[in-house]
């Protein structure tokens, strides 16, 4: 695998058209490779493509696509050491936590290859002698795959094999700040015998890339994932061809904990949900609200257990043991968060944590708790997207529903609670599209993936992130 240059897959070649850019370690600020830096054109030519492949393709049997999508799993797991390197180094994982993501990438692939198989219609029983009325399931078309930095490799897998398995041809393009893993990744599918023009992948400008790819005519959909800013825009211009939107935006996730909780097993699905990624997770934890009585005792554990952390480059050299926390994707984030944190201590929030030295060299930030923090504070109205979050209070069920729904973001939400009743009642209140109850870790592939409000539309992995690359048809039949 070449994974130090993210290069343009068109049509079963891979090429390096246009300027290249550099990739830099977020850890140390080293170059680790380069991508190719495209223009409208190449997308073009990518959807171009696409669109020609997409006739024979649409008609394999899904016996051979599910064939097709259980190879790329195995080369993907055979491979996942090598890209997990790379992903580690790009992104600023800590290793184990990109080995972890590649192991998730592998089972899109694993379910998927199961899924294909399930694209079933429906017969109707008719209401007058002799005619018949079948529904069925067609890909829908060519779709787009577009892409973040912060898991770069398996939100990629998530849409690629939902988008294969369905009978469609694809042109993905990923976040420039992290390319080489999840350009590995088509590498993968390339070498698994996807026929050219099936899958195809174009680096460059966002804006230039995404509107020529957008006004193509073959384009049927658009899996977007990123910020809610970004997905307004491709969803305007999504409307102008009347192109299908799947959008998976950002999150404001509160981590309710009430008094009946097991605190100490809160606090440590505390650490996971907000310090997974260092904190650049759409589903992260992004605001504590405890109950009064417990609220003192939950953030004096959690800031003991932020400040312990170990802190480091997420790759060490020899052999040196892994560090609980890596870096940030990148200094704009350093800055974007320390404002946040800022801001709150202005407004009159108390810092928990003590700790706030980090390596000299690459993004670091210390992992930073605040208690007291207003309602309004951005550190609890906005999302973090880094290692820092504010602990806010509540008194009653009514009043924690309350607060954890005053936001225009509904991804996930967290339950801690020892109580049965909570764990169902508390759920139904919600408006999140997804609910970990004392579970901080809630994505696997098998379960709907998506958001309420302007955290996005539609839903991937599961049987529901197939129906959305899937165009029903209806045929009434007089035979
Ligand atoms: N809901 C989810 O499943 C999910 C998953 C991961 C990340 N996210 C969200 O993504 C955000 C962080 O990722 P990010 O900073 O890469 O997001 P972003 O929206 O800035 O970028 C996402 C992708 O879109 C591209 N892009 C940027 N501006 C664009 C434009 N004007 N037109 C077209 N493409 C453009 C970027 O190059 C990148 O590839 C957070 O808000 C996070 O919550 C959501
Ligand atoms: O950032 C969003 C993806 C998180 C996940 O897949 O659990």
């Amino acid at each position: 695998m070449n994974l130090k240059s993210a290069r343009h897959l068109v049509n079963g070649s891979w090429h390096t058209a246009g300027s290249a850019k550099d990739v830099t370690d977020p850890g140390n600020g080293s170059t680790v490779g380069e991508v190719a830096w495209g223009t409208a054109g190449d997308a073009t030519k990518a959807a171009d493509a696409a669109a020609e492949a997409f006739g024979s393709w649409s008609r394999t049997t899904v016996r051979q696509r599910a064939d097709l999508l259980r190879t790329a799993a195995e080369l993907l797991a055979d491979r996942r050491d090598e890209l997990a390197h790379t992903l580690a180094l790009e992104a600023g994982k800590r290793l184990p936590e990109a080995q972890g993501e590649v192991d998730f990438s592998v089972e899109y692939f694993r379910w998927f290859a199961e899924e294909a198989r399930r694209t079933t219609g429906t017969v109707s029983p008719p209401e007058l002698q002799g005619r018949r009325h079948l529904s069925t399931r067609k890909p829908i078309g060519v779709a787009l795959s577009l892409t973040p930095w912060n898991f770069p490799v398996s939100i990629q897998a998530r849409k690629l094999a939902a988008m294969l398995a369905a009978g469609c041809t694809v042109v993905g393009r990923v976040s420039e700040k992290a390319p080489l893993a999840a350009t590995g990744l088509f590498e993968v599918l390339h070498d698994a015998g996807f026929p050219a023009g099936v899958v195809n992948l174009v680096h460059g400008p966002s804006r230039e890339i995404t509107a020529a790819l957008m006004s193509h005519p073959a384009v049927r959909a658009v899996s977007f994932t990123g910020s809610t800013g970004v997905g307004r825009q491709i969803m305007a211009s999504a409307s102008e061809r009347v192109v299908r939107p799947l959008l998976e935006l950002g999150g404001n996730a509160p981590f309710i904990v009430f008094e009946d909780a097991d605190l100490d097993a809160a606090v440590e699905g505390a650490v996971l949900g907000r310090l997974r990624n260092t904190g650049q997770s759409c589903v992260a934890a992004n605001r504590f609200l405890v109950q009064d009585s417990i609220a003192e005792e939950f953030a004096q554990k959690l800031g003991a257990r932020f400040d312990a952390m170990s802190i480091g480059h997420g790759v060490p050299d020899d052999g040196a043991p892994v560090p609980d926390l890596g870096p940030v994707i990148d200094a704009d984030r350093v800055s974007a968060v320390q404002a946040l944190v800022d801001d709150a201590e202005e407004r009159g929030a108390r810092r928990v944590t003590q700790r706030t030295s980090v390596p000299a060299q690459g993004s670091f930030l210390a992992p930073t708790l605040l208690a007291d923090v207003p309602d309004d504070a951005p550190l609890v109205t906005e999302e973090v997207f880094g290692p820092a979050a504010g602990v806010v209070t509540f008194s009653s069920e009514e009043e924690a529903i309350r607060k954890a729904n005053a936001t225009e973001m509904g991804l996930a939400a967290y339950v801690w609670s020892g109580s049965p009743r909570r764990g169902w009642d508390i759920p139904e209140q919600l408006e999140a599209g997804i609910v970990g109850v004392n579970d901080p870790l809630p994505s696997v592939a098998f379960a709907p993936m998506g958001g309420a409000k302007q955290s996005g539309l539609g839903r991937e992995g599961s049987s529901l992130g197939l129906e959305e690359f899937e165009e029903v048809q209806y045929v009434a039949w007089r035979p």
